[in-house]
């Protein structure tokens, strides 16, 4: 059998690991792939970035194209069938890293959000995940998806309800066709209906909301604080946003380390599936030994970005509230990544040419952190002076968000 050519983005982690032992794995910049490049490749292997259409593929050998990413909007699947090209994305491979970058969110900007209600649009694996933690955690939930069914959540209402609450979070894919295109699905119109002191929380994708319409929104209404990590159009944005938004971040609610070494490896499963051969990698074998994977969660050794720059970042009042807060930022601090993002774009040299700008957006994806997801923090003690019957309570909210529990139970 001649060997593969395996052609990937070079940003997808463990590639060369995983896919080598299928064929010859050659890697380049997602964003500006080109057709020479993918000429004589016989799998390709991207990320969102890489519009996958038949301008990228006419001419070549491609039998398979794999997207290590929830997202398929920037696959084009009416040519991929026309043309007999086999193709798969990675369902749900970063869910919990996006609802964890949502409980960032909330610690950092919302710290009283266990009073708060909640409004979900979009609630498939990502919104369907945080709703379940939300409901589990006892919160009142609505959620409006137009392709659900009362069976799949009992909780769906209108659009108009879910704008009414004190949070409202966008997990919907990008489409602009069908009976329910999500492009500006919120415009100015339902933006205005938005409730006094709401947060609003976009980690779906750009376009879901009209950026424009939003920045003229919160340019009157000061009322409205909103998180984007998802942007009209990515990489260049419109800047002017930027100071209108209370945090900032570079498409990144998905990039947990376990998310996206998850994503990889469930294309690398399906590839094996296609070509029924057996699998020779494993995720468990490439992180063995990585210490990062079981740490200990140390109660307020780092100072949250947000607090250093003296913002309200918790309750401060010693509350279960404000533990969890506490838990929660000490895991993954969103203020981390929105300081970033700003020092990193809002300066002379990003701000010179589109290019520019698109080049540092791509920059700080790069060279991302390294994130873990909750699982992997261990929580070994309560905090210290914490009161004995909020023990009980904080332990029950900690394990609810996913934390690992290590607590000997005191007899
Ligand atoms: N910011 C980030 O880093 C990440 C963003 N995403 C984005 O989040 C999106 C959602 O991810 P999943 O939940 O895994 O996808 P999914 O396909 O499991 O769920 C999407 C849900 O949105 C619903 N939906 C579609 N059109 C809608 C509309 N007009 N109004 C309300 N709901 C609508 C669908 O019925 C479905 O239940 C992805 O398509 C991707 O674009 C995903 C991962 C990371
Ligand atoms: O999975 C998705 O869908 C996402 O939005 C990804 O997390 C985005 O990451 P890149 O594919 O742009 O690296």
């Amino acid at each position: 059998m001649t060997q593969l050519t395996i052609v990937a983005d070079e940003n997808i982690p463990f590639v060369s690991e995983f896919f080598q032992t299928l064929g010859e794995v050659k890697t380049y910049p997602g964003r500006t792939l080109t057709a020479a490049q993918v000429q004589s490749a016989d799998v390709l292997l991207v990320r969102s970035v890489t519009p996958v259409n038949e301008s990228l593929l006419a001419g070549s050998r491609v039998k398979f194209v794999g997207t290590c990413t929830i997202g398929i909007d920037h696959l084009d699947v009416e040519y991929l069938s026309r043309c007999g090209i086999t193709y798969h994305s990675a369902p749900g491979c970063n869910a919990n890293s996006v609802v964890e970058y949502i409980f960032s969110v909330l610690a950092t900007l919302k710290p009283n959000w266990l009073q708060a209600s909640f409004g979900i649009i979009g609630c498939g694996n990502v919104g369907g995940h945080l709703y379940r933690r939300l409901s589990a955690l006892g919160l009142a939930v609505d959620c409006y998806d137009p392709f659900l069914s009362e069976v799949d959540n009992p909780d769906l209402c209108e659009l108009e309800r879910v704008l009414q609450a004190d949070v409202v979070c966008l997990h919907t894919p990008y489409t602009r066709s069908g009976a329910h295109p999500t492009h500006h699905l919120l415009g100015e119109a339902q933006l205005q209906q938005l409730k006094p002191g709401c947060l609003l929380i976009n980690a779906g994708r750009g376009p879901a909301i009209d950026n424009q319409a939003l920045k003229r929104v919160l340019s009157v209404r000061q009322d409205v604080t909103v998180a984007l990590d998802v942007w009209e159009p990515e990489p260049n944005l419109d800047v002017g946003l930027m100071p209108l938004v209370a945090l900032a971040s570079p498409h990144i609610a998905g990039y947990s380390y376990d998310g996206k070494v998850e994503g990889t490896a469930m294309i690398y499963r399906a590839l094996c599936r296609y070509l029924k051969c057996a699998q020779a990698a494993t995720t468990e074998a490439l992180l063995a030994g990585d210490e990062s994977g079981a740490q200990r969660l140390s109660w307020g050794s780092r100072e949250p970005e947000a607090a250093a720059k003296g913002a309200a970042t918790t309750a401060d009042d010693g509350s279960v509230q404000d533990w969890l807060n506490r838990a929660i930022l000490t895991a993954y601090d969103v203020g981390a990544d929105d300081a970033r993002m700003r020092a990193q774009l809002l300066t002379e040299s990003s701000l010179a040419s589109e290019a520019a700008f698109a080049r540092e957006f791509d920059v700080l994806r790069k060279n991302y952190p390294k994130r873990r997801e909750f699982p992997c923090f261990q929580v070994g003690a309560m905090p210290e002076g914490l009161a004995e019957d909020k023990k009980k309570p904080l332990n029950k909210l900690l394990a609810t968000l996913g934390f690992t529990l290590a607590i000997r139970e005191e007899s």
